[in-house]
């Protein structure tokens, strides 16, 4: 071939450089066109790829969702299950519930008819019970009137002798013993339980027994308490509105203080002392008298203590005194009311509310008493000691009784009782008050007395200061033996103003209250002399004038602070 490269003018050098520049172009080309097509079949293949993919992924897709579907089923269908179940339970719960309120709607009208017949019981047994109210009043009216014959029937003046038992200082006393006589000095013995028998043997002269009657008599063996059984009576008749005394009377060292208040303790003469059973009559009657009060809650009167001493016949007010005035305490003058009772103005007069304070207020009293020692005994008292409990029921009757049905409280059915517990308001036989008995003034009083003993100075072997306490002493016993003197001759004038013990124990003495005497006597052959006249005098008083008590209208003044026994209210 012709060269072409001369015809085209390019040398061959040149020319076979173009030529070899385009054989690399045209590999080049080669290269790339393959590369080409390796990238269309590369493309080719994402594209299948990506639309295999895109495919899956649907399918994907598809396939959760129905998944999600079918556990939505499932869900649903569990829910639908459990709901079915609870809805059941609701159901039975409903039921049981239902038939709970059925039975209980049944168990409330059954219980509703029970009530209604306990309710028409309970009316009943209401009627049943006013019935039994008015029963009871009535025989609560007639036990009164029964226990108040009774006492009536007893005597209003009743003496009771107690005989002490033969002690040690008795045989000191007692140097001539009688042959006769189970112990030697004993003469004095308790025949019966209403004989006291006195064996009299004088030196050189036969033997002659000497017996007395008393309502009562106490060996030396009795105990306090079968001596405060037998009073026990008294305190009903004092809460029906009598004023009732009981003293103890008796020569020196014959047991008086013992009888009424207990023994004394050794260490402290002035102190009492000794176990329950030894309680004398005046704490005893202390917590009787709030016993019965208990028994009647309704009807609690108010209750006012004083005490007093008289010695010298000088009235001397214990609950005013303290230790630094024994002895010169305020004597205390006493008036006559115009209804004639005997009061003593500005007296202390403590209230109290129970036997507790009551028993505290005698030992403080009886603490200030004045004592001497005597030869008979070292504890001898030398003044009379009065403890007065005045019973006050508040403004009556007539503020608690029924006031809408009109029924007033009883007033009398017998006499004296105030105390009386006012009918039921349906009580047929309630009676109108008496317009004549002031609301308030109801009162009785307890006067418990422990004498001073009588003595014959010669065997007491007393002198100077004591002597003449003695002397007034025994003046002041034979006053109040010329009061039941004069009772038991049925005289017209009384002479309670011979001395202060008379004239403050007037309320007690005679017809109008009753008076209970216990005679205490020594048993030995030295006091003798002293145990007839003892006995003498108890005898004597039994005789006093035996009539029908009747309430004494209470006086206006025993109302106001300050005047009677019920006087000055002292802070308690
Ligand atoms: N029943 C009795 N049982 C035991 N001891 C008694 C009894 N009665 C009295 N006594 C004792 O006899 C003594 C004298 O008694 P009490 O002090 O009571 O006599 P009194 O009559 O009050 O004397 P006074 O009038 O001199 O005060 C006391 O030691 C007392 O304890």
């Amino acid at each position: 071939m012709p060269r072409q490269h001369m015809l085209w003018g390019f040398s061959e050098q040149r020319w076979r450089q173009l030529q070899h520049q385009m054989r690399v172009k045209e590999e080049r080309i080669v290269e790339l066109e393959t590369e080409n097509a390796i990238l269309h079949l590369k493309l080719a293949e994402c594209q299948e790829r990506t639309k295999r993919r895109s495919r899956e992924a649907r399918l994907c897709a598809l396939l959760r969702m129905r998944q999600c579907h079918q556990k939505l089923q499932r869900d649903v269908k569990e829910f639908r299950q459990s709901f079915l179940v609870l809805l059941q339970s609701y159901q039975d719960d409903f039921r049981s519930c239902l038939s709970d309120v059925m039975a209980a709607v049944q168990r409330t009208q059954l219980s509703l008819e029970a009530l209604q017949a306990c309710q028409s019981e309970a009316t009943h047994l209401q009627q049943r019970l006013q019935e039994l109210e008015s029963r009871y009043y009535l025989e609560q009216q007639r036990r009164r009137a029964l226990h108040n014959s009774l006492v009536e029937l007893k005597g209003n003046i009743r003496v009771h002798c107690r005989i002490r038992p033969f002690l040690s200082f008795d045989n000191k006393l007692d140097g001539s013993a009688s042959q006769n006589c189970p112990t030697p000095g004993e003469v004095v013995h308790a025949a019966d339980d209403e004989t006291v028998l006195v064996r009299c043997a004088l030196p050189g002269r036969p033997t002659t027994d000497k017996t007395y009657s008393f309502e009562r008599v106490y060996g030396p063996a009795a105990s306090q308490a079968v001596v405060f059984e037998d009073l026990r009576p008294l305190l009903i008749s004092l809460l029906d509105g009598y004023n009732v005394c009981i003293m103890a009377y008796g020569q020196t060292g014959s047991g008086k203080s013992y009888t009424m208040l207990g023994p004394h303790s050794e260490d402290d003469p002035t102190l009492l002392s000794g176990a329950r059973e030894d309680l004398g009559i005046i704490p005893r009657a202390a917590e009787e008298l709030f016993r019965l009060i208990s028994e009647n809650p309704s009807r609690s009167p108010k209750v006012d203590v004083s005490i007093v001493e008289i010695y010298n016949n000088n009235v001397f007010d214990l609950l005013a005194k303290d230790n630094s005035t024994v002895m010169s305490g305020t004597k205390f003058q006493m008036v006559s009311t115009q209804e004639g009772r005997s009061e003593v103005p500005r007296l202390t007069c403590r209230a109290v509310t129970s036997a507790v304070e009551f028993v505290g207020l005698i030992h403080r009293g009886v603490k200030l008493r004045v004592q001497h020692p005597t030869l008979v005994h070292k504890n001898s008292s030398r003044s009379h000691l009065m403890v007065t409990a005045t019973l006050t029921t508040a403004s009556s009757l007539g503020s608690t009784a029924p006031q809408s049905s009109g029924a007033s409280p009883q007033k009398k059915a017998g006499a004296g009782n105030w105390w009386i517990t006012p009918p039921p308001a349906s009580s047929p036989h309630a009676v109108p008050v008496d317009s004549a008995d002031p609301p308030g003034q109801a009162l009785a009083r307890l006067q418990l007395v422990d004498l001073a003993g009588s003595e014959c100075a010669a065997v007491s072997g007393v002198t100077g200061s004591a002597l003449k306490e003695t002397s007034f002493i025994n003046r002041s016993l034979a006053a109040l033996a010329d009061v039941l003197g004069a009772l038991s001759e049925h005289r017209d004038h009384i002479p309670y103003r011979n001395s202060k013990l008379t004239h403050l124990l007037q309320d007690s003495i005679g017809g109008d209250a009753k008076l209970l005497m216990i005679l205490c006597v020594s048993p030995g052959q030295k006091h003798m002399a002293e145990t007839l006249r003892g006995l003498t005098f108890g005898a004597r008083a039994r005789q006093a004038e035996r009539r029908a008590p009747r309430r004494r209208p209470p006086s206006p003044q025993m109302q106001k602070p300050g005047v009677g026994l019920a006087g000055s209210r002292a802070p308690s």
